[in-house]
């Protein structure tokens, strides 16, 4: 039975290099794909993975109707078998709906990669609405890891290096970059709101050094 399937996680997890994987086994075999996504960090109508990889894929702007499109494309004598989906948290809840529509009635595998939580730990509503049609949810078995060792389970935005819990949901970055940037925490320091460098600067302070006599 086809699926419709979302593979989430944090940032950095390695969600895009999988989709990739899937991607390259299937066409190795002659399946051909659709592959949708929406501002990826490498620019409109691309899949990046930071392991370098990129392959060209189809921009998923809010209009576009993704059953419609792969309705035309067959339509057109193209041959599709499976659909994969980046950044599927920047979807719009239609577009989810559209994809499950896919499995339904094109019976046809969708895998749809993304994160689940935004940098305030609410959820994407393109992950929200996957969570309430996807046939499985499937979590990635490389964790990304919080600065202390722990399984990171939320994302955490920095403008300037500081934590913010506030500002629109979506802007597009990467993690350790630029002015914006986001690191990948446990929850315990998402809550207490310290990354890495505050856990650093934090360990430098004069208030936590060991008093020492004479
Ligand atoms: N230099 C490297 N060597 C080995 N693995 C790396 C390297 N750089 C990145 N990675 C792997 O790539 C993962 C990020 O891959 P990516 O597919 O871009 O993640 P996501 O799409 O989930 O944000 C990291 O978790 C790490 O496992
Ligand atoms: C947490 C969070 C992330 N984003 C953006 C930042 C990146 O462009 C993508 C996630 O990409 P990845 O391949 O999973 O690393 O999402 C955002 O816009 N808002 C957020 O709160």
């Amino acid at each position: 039975m086809p699926e419709l399937v979302f593979f989430s996680g944090t940032m950095d997890c390695g969600k895009s290099t999988l989709a990739l994987q899937i991607a390259h086994n299937r066409s190795a075999r002659g399946l051909q794909s659709v592959i949708f996504t929406r501002d990826d960090r490498a620019g409109e109508g691309k899949l990046s993975s930071r392991l370098g990889l990129v392959t060209e894929a189809v921009e998923a702007t809010p209009e576009l109707d993704l059953y419609g499109f792969v309705v035309e494309r067959l339509s057109r004598g193209g041959k599709v078998d499976y659909i994969v989906v980046d950044e599927a948290q920047f979807l719009v809840t239609e577009q989810i709906d559209q994809l499950a529509r896919i499995v339904d009635d094109l019976d046809l595998d969708v895998f749809a990669f993304g994160i689940t939580t935004d940098f305030r730990t609410r959820l994407f509503p393109g992950s929200q609405r996957l969570i309430e049609l996807a046939d499985r949810v499937e979590t990635l078995q490389v964790e990304a890891m919080c600065w202390c060792g722990a399984r990171a389970t939320h994302n955490a935005r920095t403008v300037g290096g500081e934590m913010v819990v506030e500002g629109e949901q979506v802007v597009v970055g990467d993690v350790g970059a630029g002015i914006v940037g986001y690191e990948v925490l446990c929850r315990r320091h998402h809550r207490k709101r310290m990354t890495s460098a505050t856990a650093r600067a934090a360990a430098l302070s004069p208030d936590v050094l060991p008093v020492t006599s004479g």
